[in-house]
């Protein structure tokens, strides 16, 4: 939820992954989704004139990589990590039953 560790998808994690992976589908999970209403650390992001990353923000920031699925999750209140793992690979099945397809279409 932290602005700067979603700034660094984008300008770090995202070229290092297309650089060393490239082709490889991706999930997008915005994570620590409890620290939106944590009153120590929006008091933190306001002194730097920060808030925390709105959900449409996270979809925003997937679509912009191309990412097949956007999740959040909070590990420390157990909400929604359960979820994360089986939505990814079923997206990321998804993403590479339509490669196929499309690799089919091309022949
Ligand atoms: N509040 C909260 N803390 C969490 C959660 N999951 C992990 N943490 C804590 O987050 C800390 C690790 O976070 P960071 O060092 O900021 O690393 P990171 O989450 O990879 O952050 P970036 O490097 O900025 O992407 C550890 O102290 C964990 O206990 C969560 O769901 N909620």
């Amino acid at each position: 939820m932290n602005p700067t560790s979603c700034d660094n998808v984008l300008i770090k994690w995202f070229p290092e992954v297309t650089h060393f992976c490239r082709g490889t589908p991706m999930v997008r999970i915005g994570c620590k989704t409890d620290l939106r209403k944590d009153k120590e650390q929006l008091r933190d992001l306001r002194t730097a004139q920060l808030e925390p990353i709105t959900y449409m923000q996270g979809l925003s920031a997937c679509e912009q990589i191309r990412a097949a699925l956007y999740l959040e999750c909070s590990a420390k209140f157990r909400e929604t990590v359960e979820d994360v793992f089986p939505e990814a690979a079923s997206a990321l099945k998804k993403t590479q039953r339509q490669k196929k397809r499309r690799f089919c279409l091309l022949l």
